[in-house]
C-alpha cells in the first residue's frame, strides 16, 4: 500500500496491521481493525478485533496486539511504535480504552501511526492521543 510521505518503516508497520485486519472476527459489526506493535527487538506483534455475542467482551485490535505481546513476555518500555488500520473515512482513531492500555505499556512519546485502506495516515504519540492520562505514576502518592 502507498502511504504518501510516510517512511518505509511505518509503511511496513501499517501493512502488517492490514494483514492482521484480515483476521478480524467481526460477525456483529462487520468492522475490521488491524494493529501491529513493534517491539525493541524489531519483532512485530499483530492484533485484530475479536467480537463476542455478548458484545462487551469484544477486544479491539490494539489491545489484542498489546496483550499478545505482554503474554509473550514483553514489558513496559519495550515497545517502539504501533500502527492501526481500519476501513474508515479518515485515519482510524483508537478507542479510549485502548489509549489507556497504550499509556500503561508505552512511553508518552511512542509513535502511534493511524491509517485507512485509502492510504490516508496520520501520526501522533501515546501522550498526544490521551493527554492528561492517569498513569502508573499516578498511583505514587505515598498513601497506599
Ligand atoms: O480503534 C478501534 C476501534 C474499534 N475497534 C473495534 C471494536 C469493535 O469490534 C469494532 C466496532 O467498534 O471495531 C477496534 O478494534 N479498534
Ligand atoms: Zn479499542
Amino acid at each position: 500500500m502507498v502511504y504518501e510521505g510516510l517512511s518505509d518503516s511505518y509503511t511496513a508497520l501499517l501493512d502488517a496491521a492490514k494483514e492482521a485486519m484480515g483476521r478480524a472476527y467481526v460477525p456483529y459489526s462487520n468492522f475490521r481493525v488491524g494493529a501491529a506493535l513493534l517491539d525493541d527487538e524489531g519483532n512485530i506483534h499483530h492484533g485484530c478485533n475479536i467480537e463476542n455475542a455478548a458484545y462487551s467482551p469484544t477486544n479491539c485490535a490494539e489491545r489484542t496486539a498489546m496483550f499478545r505481546a505482554v503474554s509473550d513476555g514483553k514489558r513496559p518500555g519495550q515497545f517502539q511504535a504501533i500502527a492501526v488500520i481500519g476501513n474508515t473515512e479518515g485515519p482510524i482513531a483508537p478507542c479510549g480504552v485502548c489509549r489507556q492500555v497504550l499509556v500503561e505499556f508505552c512511553s508518552p512519546d511512542m509513535p502511534v501511526v493511524m491509517g485507512n485502506l485509502k492510504g490516508d495516515w496520520t501520526i501522533s504519540t501515546v501522550a498526544g492521543i490521551l493527554p492528561g492520562a492517569f498513569t502508573p505514576a499516578s498511583l505514587d502518592n505515598g498513601e497506599r
